[in-house]
């Protein structure tokens, strides 16, 4: 029995050995496909010579460079040391993942519960404090198989970080939505979120120009599906004004019509009560979304089992994400026989719709639109939502801030173009100021493709690092009282703080680089549309404790938004 026991398990471990090599692989592939690329662009240039070194564009400031710096290694940089020891013994059990490496810490730390847990840190990112607090700014987690994690919250820190990372930035995340697609999907790339080197740059490229083109159409149908959300507000009321503990799903609807709009030219009804019907697309799309966000987040903060077994956690993310894809695709098809008709007619490609656009770019085939839509759908949607419910939250706080909003909306006619909301000064250091202290991807994340000197610490490429530019909000190195919502420090600074060099990178809502969002201008004037609507027509409360985010990879409001709308006599 005993012996069957062992031999069971000694082929499991040759399996997941195996498998595990594979995951390791495609990281340390990642980096070399972008070096790879850069050498050959230095070859194509025709430069013998080594390259001056470049300041990145997107820095408005270059790290100051010590003169006599003496190096330390990387075995010097602190962290917990059990880390160490289990690290070595990480072989040998089948899970692996940046951030279970996370999550046993915490356990170890903190004493938490080892099952109840499953080894989860719950996803919330504030416990990164901890760590902080007891081992400085730059904080070693010791990896399975050398993929270490540097975690980093100083914005100088993050300077450099950005300063080296070249033309093809890597991001280290979300591996279950990976799997998903490059295996269960069959697909060559897994999205403009989670791809790199050329793919990354062949699909960014082609979505940076309809992007833009969209936000300027569509703009006038994003600012009616803010009103149609203000009508929802009143019908959802009850007697006490407020909103059903489900408010929170409302926000998400409001955030997917914007976004249909805009990416499909589409109004599928996610505000209209009688069009989410179980059958409809808008009602199969909310599910998806709603279903997929919950799975990832179980997927990846706990033990990535999925990776070699079919957990419930992993059906449900492949269900939903199913789900969303069936919806999504008969849109691409649309767009595709919309697209050959008008090619076969001769007619005019200037007037495309987005969809169509990206087809129109060289190499852009029909499984890039279908990752494109994916990530727009599940980071784009969550986020947006996310950001529109912590600003009411800030605003229902701050009944200050609402009397200034209010007094600069009323000075605008009800039918607002985008350059009227971005002359709103209190409006635009509303948003900011929210996203500053409750941003919606609060851990920024890159796989170094140097070696890099942090701290003096010598850091070696193939690091993970772990960003945590949040936290700059719980104390008042880069802004005065930084726990507070405060507007108007953005009014004296472009970025929100005392002028202090690395301003720029204390609070970093849409990221950085290369790879920063890019669709800051959508989501903007998405956020700018519903509060212009929102603070005109009513005064918001919020009379149920303090809200806090979940603060995770795709993070949420930890309350119901029981919010109350007190309609306002204008
Ligand atoms: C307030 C709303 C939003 C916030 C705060 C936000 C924030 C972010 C952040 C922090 C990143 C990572 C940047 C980095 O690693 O440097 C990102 C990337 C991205 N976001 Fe957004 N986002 C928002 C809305 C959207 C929307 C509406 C869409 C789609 C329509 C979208 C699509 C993307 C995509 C595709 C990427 C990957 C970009 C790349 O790697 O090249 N985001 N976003």
């Amino acid at each position: 029995m005993w012996r069957s026991t062992l031999r069971n398990q000694f082929l499991r471990q040759c399996f997941v050995n195996n498998i595990n090599r594979k995951f390791l692989k495609s990281s340390v592939a990642a980096i070399s496909q972008v070096q790879k690329i850069e050498t050959e662009q230095v070859v194509k240039s025709g430069s013998t010579s080594p390259e001056p070194i470049q300041t990145s564009p997107y820095l408005s400031v270059v790290p100051k460079k010590t003169l006599n710096e003496q190096f330390l290694s990387f075995d010097d940089i602190p962290g917990p040391k059990s880390l160490r020891m289990i690290s070595k013994f990480w072989g040998m059990i089948p899970v692996m993942g940046t951030e279970l490496t996370v999550s046993i810490i915490q356990y170890f730390l903190s004493g938490g519960k080892f099952f109840g847990g499953v080894l989860s840190w719950g996803g919330n990112a504030s416990f990164f404090k901890k760590f902080f607090d007891i081992y400085g700014p730059v904080v070693r987690l010791h990896g399975a198989f050398g993929s270490d994690v540097v975690l980093l919250k100083k914005p100088e820190d993050a300077c450099a970080i950005f300063e080296s990372e070249g033309k093809y930035p890597i991001r280290s995340c979300l591996d279950s939505i990976e799997k998903y697609r490059v295996e269960c999907r069959k697909y060559t790339q897994p999205g403009p979120f989670l791809t790199h080197g050329s793919e990354w740059e062949k699909v960014r490229k082609s979505l940076e120009q309809p992007l833009q083109t969209t936000v300027a159409e569509q703009h006038g149908k994003i600012r009616k599906i803010c009103e149609s959300f203000v009508e929802r507000i009143t019908i959802l009321r009850n007697k006490q004004e407020e909103m059903p503990p489900d408010f929170k799903v409302e926000i998400c609807k409001w955030s997917l019509e914007c976004l249909s709009a805009a990416c499909l030219n589409k109004d599928l009804g996610f505000l209209n009560p009688h069009c989410l019907s179980p059958t409809s697309d808008s009602s199969k799309l909310l599910d998806g979304l709603l279903g997929a966000t919950e799975a990832i987040r179980r997927c990846e903060y706990g033990f990535h089992l999925w990776k070699f077994v079919e957990t419930p956690a992993w059906k449900v993310l492949v269900k939903n994400c199913d789900k969303i894809d069936t919806v999504l695709s008969k849109h691409v098809e649309e767009a595709i026989t919309s697209l050959k008709y008008k090619q076969d007619k001769g007619g005019s490609l200037e007037k495309v719709s987005f969809l169509e656009s990206l087809f129109l770019h060289d190499g852009i085939i029909k499984e890039d639109v279908m990752t494109i839509l994916l990530d727009m759908y599940l980071i784009g949607a969550n986020a947006t939502a996310h950001t529109a419910a912590f600003l009411l939250y800030h605003l229902s706080r701050n009944p200050r801030c609402q009397i200034k909003i209010h007094e600069e909306v009323r000075k605008y006619p009800e039918n607002i173009g985008r350059d009227d909301l971005k002359k709103m000064k209190y409006l635009q250091a509303c948003i900011k100021e929210s996203l500053r202290l409750d941003p919606p991807i609060p851990i920024l994340s890159r796989v170094l493709s140097n070696d890099i000197t942090i701290h003096h610490y010598r850091i070696p490429k193939g690091t993970h690092i772990l960003f945590a530019s949040h936290l700059n909000k719980m104390g008042n190195e880069y802004f005065e009282d930084s726990s507070w919502f405060k507007p108007e420090r953005w009014f004296s600074d472009e970025h929100g703080g005392f002028g202090n060099e690395y301003q720029a990178f204390a609070s970093m809502p849409f990221g950085y680089g290369p790879r920063a969002c890019l669709a800051k201008d959508l989501a903007e004037t998405e956020i700018g549309m519903l509060i212009f609507k929102v603070c005109r027509q009513f005064k918001i409360e919020y009379n149920y404790g303090d809200i806090k985010s979940s603060n995770e990879l795709l993070a949420s409001p930890t309350k119901s938004l029981k919010f109350r709308f007190v309609k306002r006599v204008l």
